[in-house]
């Protein structure tokens, strides 16, 4: 453990718990304008620090348990040029304070201006409703909506919670899905509101503020809409806060938002709401009205299958949900991390997943990096093969997309999985890659069989990827297998070393077979839980050496092999062969930008 004075910074006298703010011994210097900017928050309890301003951040009991080299840089956003922001019309206040209920105080209070504005989705400069994003009081982002709910966001400024500040020192927090909602409490007289700024659409903007913001939060009111997409994001927001200390308000028949309902029903019944939320259920008795609403969906929509890879002949067997268990085995040096490691980034640029990688198979980490970089720009890693823009753009992508748990001792699961748990918070990843099996410090207690240990271990893996909606692979080893002609069989998952509760407590599991003498890989099937996700078989690909991907080997004959850069593509947003749609970032962006409805305010 480090001590403040080994990174500079200077606690305020006699100080030795609780929170402080002191000056920031990396930005103090430098160009600041306010040299006295108390700029870094402090958590003495905890070893906690981070500066507001430049995002410096870390900790003095940091032992590099897991480390992403992105985690400590904070990129730098533009911030909206200065203009005249005073002033909303006659017509518009006096529309938000009689149609939505919304008084002037309140329009004060939130700063919102008027003015024209260009938006992108209308090709021309429309008159909008202006919401400034205040982060320590200066804007760092504006919204502009349209009469008709066209939205348009500042290009290149951060995108955080609208009225972050506003929770600052308080132990509840509200959280909405539009600012006229965050807007709606506040009208109500609750002070920590905030909104999201993108809809249901991703939640990476809670990524640098979940911890500095949220940690100190007993009460995390979700207030967000109640249609289909704000169920999804109702979801997302449990997972990453915690169920423990969330609560779901919902707003009564005829109202989908807080703003609906406080023009129906009045502050007091906005008020009501808030205070009748409902805890969420996290373990126990379960009745039929508590999972009513997700049924219905499914009722409504059908049971679909899960998320593919874009190999369509593995597709046909197998598609993936969160929450669920993967194993894979296969003989040692048959390919099964290459295939995981296929499948991550293919399930990454499909539908964003964020991945954390517990990999000490794969160590030192930077070979793990190597090997994905490969995978994404379909290049050799070394610098004839691959240029250098190409190199960093993978490496950024990587360091949003990919976390790396590494703890310096204390392999035990309890470890990993907590250290996974903090990832779901903070960057919000939905897949955990645990390769091998045989790394995890097994610690059996006494009197305990190898079989009840496996068990109760795969039980632990098994309630994590449920609790936190993650989809865990479990890389496993098999016995040593007998041979035929010369060559190893391939092994199931009741051949993995241990115990048949790999196969067992699996909802998927297969195996990666190297068949030398056919010069082929093949994937095998062995169980699917649910037939709407899938069914046994086998799928047969090539290996390509050189970038590490697999090529789809049909009919004896090795399919095309593809060495084009997936990033370059993603990043511009296109549709690729592999079926991926758009980043995360631009997917939140693309959200404001074209969501245009039916007029509602008045120009
Ligand atoms: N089909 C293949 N053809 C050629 N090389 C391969 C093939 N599959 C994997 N390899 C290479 O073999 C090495 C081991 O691959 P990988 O780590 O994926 O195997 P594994 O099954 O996970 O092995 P282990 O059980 O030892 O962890 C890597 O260098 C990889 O590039």
């Amino acid at each position: 453990m480090g001590t403040w004075s080994d990174t500079g910074i200077e606690i305020p006298f006699g100080r030795t718990s609780g929170k402080v703010k002191t000056l920031c011994p990396k930005c103090r210097e430098g160009s600041r304008r306010h040299k006295l900017d108390k700029s870094l928050s402090v958590n003495l309890d905890e070893g906690l620090y981070k500066c507001h301003y430049c995002g410096f951040s870390g900790s003095i009991n940091q032992k590099k348990d897991y480390y992403n080299h992105r985690e400590m840089e904070k990129k730098t956003y533009r911030k909206p040029a200065w203009q005249n922001n005073t002033k909303l019309s006659d017509k518009l206040a006096r529309y938000l304070e009689d149609e939505r209920k919304l008084s002037q105080a309140t329009l004060k209070k939130f700063r919102l201006s008027e003015g024209l504005h260009y938006i992108p989705a209308k090709d021309r400069k429309c008159n909008t409703l202006q919401f400034p994003y205040f982060l320590n009081g200066e804007v760092v982002n504006v919204k502009y909506r349209t009469g008709d709910k066209a939205w348009a966001i500042e290009a290149g400024c951060e995108l955080i919670l609208y009225n972050l500040d506003s929770t600052v020192g308080k132990e509840e927090v509200i959280i909405t899905e539009g600012e006229l909602d965050c807007m709606s409490f506040g009208e109500c007289g609750f002070e920590s509101v905030v909104s999201v700024p993108n809809g249901a659409n991703g939640t990476a903007y809670l990524d640098n503020y979940i911890e500095e913001y949220f940690d100190d939060k007993q009460t995390v009111y979700i207030a967000v809409d109640t249609d289909r997409k704000g169920i999804i994001l109702r979801n997302e927001l449990i997972r990453r806060f915690g169920p423990e200390r969330c609560k779901v308000v919902t707003y009564g028949p005829g109202c989908k938002d807080a703003n609906e309902h406080l023009v129906k029903y009045g502050p007091e019944s906005l008020r009501i709401a808030v205070a009748n939320a409902e805890e969420i259920r996290i373990e126990g008795i379960f009745t039929l009205p508590d999972i009513r609403q997700q049924a219905d969906l499914l009722f409504r929509e059908g049971l679909h299958p899960g998320m593919t890879t874009g190999h369509s002949d593995f597709d046909r067997l197998l598609s993936f949900e969160t929450g669920r268990l993967c194993v894979v085995t296969g003989i040692p040096s048959h390919g099964k991390s290459e295939f995981v490691d296929e499948i991550a980034v293919r399930l990454n640029l499909n539908y964003g997943l964020k991945f954390a990688y517990f990999s000490p198979e794969n160590h030192p980490l930077p070979y793990l990096a190597a090997k994905l970089v490969s995978k994404f720009t379909g290049k050799r890693f070394d610098r004839e093969s691959l240029r250098p823009g190409a190199y960093e753009r993978a490496c950024a992508h990587i360091g949003d997309n990919f976390s790396f748990i590494y703890p310096e001792e204390d392999f035990g699961i309890g470890n990993i999985l907590e250290k996974a748990s903090f990832l779901v918070k903070k960057k919000g990843i939905r897949v955990l890659v645990i390769d091998p099996y045989n790394a995890i410090e097994h610690q059996m207690p006494h009197g305990t069989n190898e079989t009840n240990y496996i068990s109760a271990l795969l039980s632990k893996l098994v309630t994590f990827a449920r609790q936190k909606d993650v989809l865990v692979f479990l890389v496993a080893h098999p016995r040593k297998m007998e041979m035929k002609g010369g060559v190893p069989t391939a092994p199931n998952l009741y051949d993995v070393n241990g115990s048949a509760n790999f196969y067992n407590k699996a909802d998927f599991g297969f195996t990666v077979y190297r068949d030398y003498r056919e010069d082929h890989v093949r994937v095998d099937v062995h169980k699917v839980k649910f037939k709407h996700l899938g069914k046994c078989g086998a799928a047969y690909f090539s290996y390509d050496y050189a970038n590490g991907r697999y090529v789809p080997f049909v009919n004896g004959k090795k399919g095309k092999e593809d060495d084009t850069d997936y990033l370059e593509s993603y990043c511009q947003g296109s549709q690729s062969s592999i079926g991926f749609t758009k980043s995360a970032e631009e997917l939140e962006q693309e959200f404001i930008a074209d969501t245009t409805e039916a007029a509602d305010l008045p120009f």
